[in-house]
């Protein structure tokens, strides 16, 4: 790991240096070789799907890990749109002349070199990889070792595509072994890493606290809600309470608690119900929407506790819980919440504007599905991922979240008084 991070040092200089349209190579060289390389990738990923399978990783867990045909398609759209994306690199902004006569201003510029540590989900190797060639930066991925095949072939042609536009092949480095030792030693090395980005669960994190001497931008868990407010459009409602459960289980982005305004709750939940009993997901409710539920017999039914508001199931479970209104329906967001996504349905104005001020999470959204809360659909190109952190970046961060700002002072001559 030293190694590597001596490596990653001296190639984010190179990287820094590189002109926009040698970075812009590089990534459509990358788009190009996955294009070409498909059915190699998909083979690597089939013996990484094989092991978990025989592993007994979850339904939403090989889901994620799995590398469909969409999935590459994606990847490949994600790296030619980060090729399209304006360059933030070197760009100087706010520049003023002050009274002494220097000009001050601000330039942007990589972060150096970023370790990032993630789940076994193999797109994210290439988006984390395209994001950080764009801005100048350099990076040492450690991703989930479920994925650990894929990770590999995917880091040749991420080399390959380096080196074709005449960068160092280290400008991009994939961790290439599952020993968790490499992650401790790459969160303390901050000699070779400026930054490193976790992605991940509870576990993760709390070694990272415990241990990590490298500053952190941290994408953790996502305990989303949806508030069904009183004045709630019921086609809305509908729609969004199943999408934002039931697109996908397995992204940080997926609701986990849904929250229903009481006087509506009769109204909408048995037929929200009726939606889920589709997709077979479990309620576990507080006492007043268990008893709605179970008069529209609905058949997954459990009783809420306390622990349901603090879990992240990423599965088809969904906690429910009746609220007063808007003020109840913060409070419980506010304390429960891991600060990544949430939404209100409402055609309320003020309890819509009430809910963005108020609510204090990474994306707040007004009549949208929380599965929204990601770089691809808020148009940053791919993304590195979700930031719960308020500092540097908050949300799904993508070219600007990986850089920083530097002054740069123009004088002619000047000296202080
Ligand atoms: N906010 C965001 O952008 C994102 C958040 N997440 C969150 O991640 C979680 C689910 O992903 P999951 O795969 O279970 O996450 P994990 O936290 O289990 O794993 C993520 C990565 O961290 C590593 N890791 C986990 N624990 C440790 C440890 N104690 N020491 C060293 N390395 C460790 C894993 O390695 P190994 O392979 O060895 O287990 C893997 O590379 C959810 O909470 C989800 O919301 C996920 C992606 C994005
Ligand atoms: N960008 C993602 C959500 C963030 C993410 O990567 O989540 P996860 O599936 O937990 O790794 C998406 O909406 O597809």
């Amino acid at each position: 790991m030293q190694d590597l991070g001596r490596r990653a040092r001296a190639a984010s200089r190179a990287m820094a240096r590189a002109d926009s349209a040698t970075r812009n190579r590089a990534l459509a060289l990358i788009a190009d070789a996955i294009e070409r390389e498909a059915p190699a990738l998909r083979a690597a990923n089939q013996l990484d799907l094989d092991a978990a399978r025989a592993n007994g990783l979850a339904p939403a867990m090989l889901d994620r890990l799995a590398l469909s045909d969409k999935a590459i398609t994606t990847m490949i759209e994600g790296l030619r749109q980060i090729v399209a994306l304006p360059d933030p690199v070197g760009e100087i902004s706010n520049l003023k002349v002050r009274p002494s006569g220097i000009q001050v201003g601000q330039m942007r510029v990589p972060l150096g070199v970023i370790g990032i540590i993630y789940e076994a989900r193999p797109n994210v190797t290439v988006d984390a990889a395209g994001l950080c060639i764009k801005s100048g930066n350099a990076t040492i991925l450690r991703g989930g070792s479920e994925a650990i095949h894929c990770n590999r072939a995917l880091a040749k042609i991420v080399k390959a595509g380096l080196e074709g536009a005449g960068l160092p092949a280290d400008g991009v480095q994939v961790v290439d072994t599952t020993d968790r030792a490499a992650v401790g030693a790459l969160i303390t090395m901050p000699q070779y890493v400026d930054v490193i980005v976790p992605r991940g669960g509870k576990g993760l994190i709390a070694r990272l606290m415990e241990e990590a001497t490298v500053p952190m931008i941290k994408h953790l868990d996502g305990i989303c809600h949806v508030y069904i407010d009183a004045k709630a459009d019921l086609q809305k409602a509908l729609d969004i309470g199943f999408n934002a459960k039931c697109h996908r289980y397995g992204t940080c982005n997926t609701m986990e608690t849904l929250l229903v305004e009481r006087g509506i709750a009769p109204t909408v939940l048995p037929q929200l119900a009726g939606r889920y009993l589709t997709e077979s997901v479990e309620l576990r409710a507080d006492p007043e929407a268990h008893a709605i539920l179970a008069a529209a017999g609905y058949p997954h039914l459990a009783h809420a506790t306390e622990e349901d508001w603090a879990t992240e199931y990423l599965a088809p479970v969904l906690a429910v819980k009746i609220v007063d209104g808007i003020d109840a329906a913060m409070d419980h967001i506010n304390t429960w919440s891991s600060k990544h996504t949430e939404a209100i349905v409402t055609e309320d104005y003020s309890a819509a504007m009430r809910f963005l001020r108020e609510v204090d999470s990474a994306s707040v959204m007004v009549n949208a599905s929380t599965r929204f809360a990601d770089g691809f659909e808020y148009g940053l190109g791919a993304e590195i991922g979700i930031s719960n952190d308020k500092l540097h970046a908050r949300g799904p961060v993508g070219l600007e979240g990986l850089t920083s700002l530097k002054y740069v002072v123009f004088g002619h001559g000047e000296i202080r008084q």
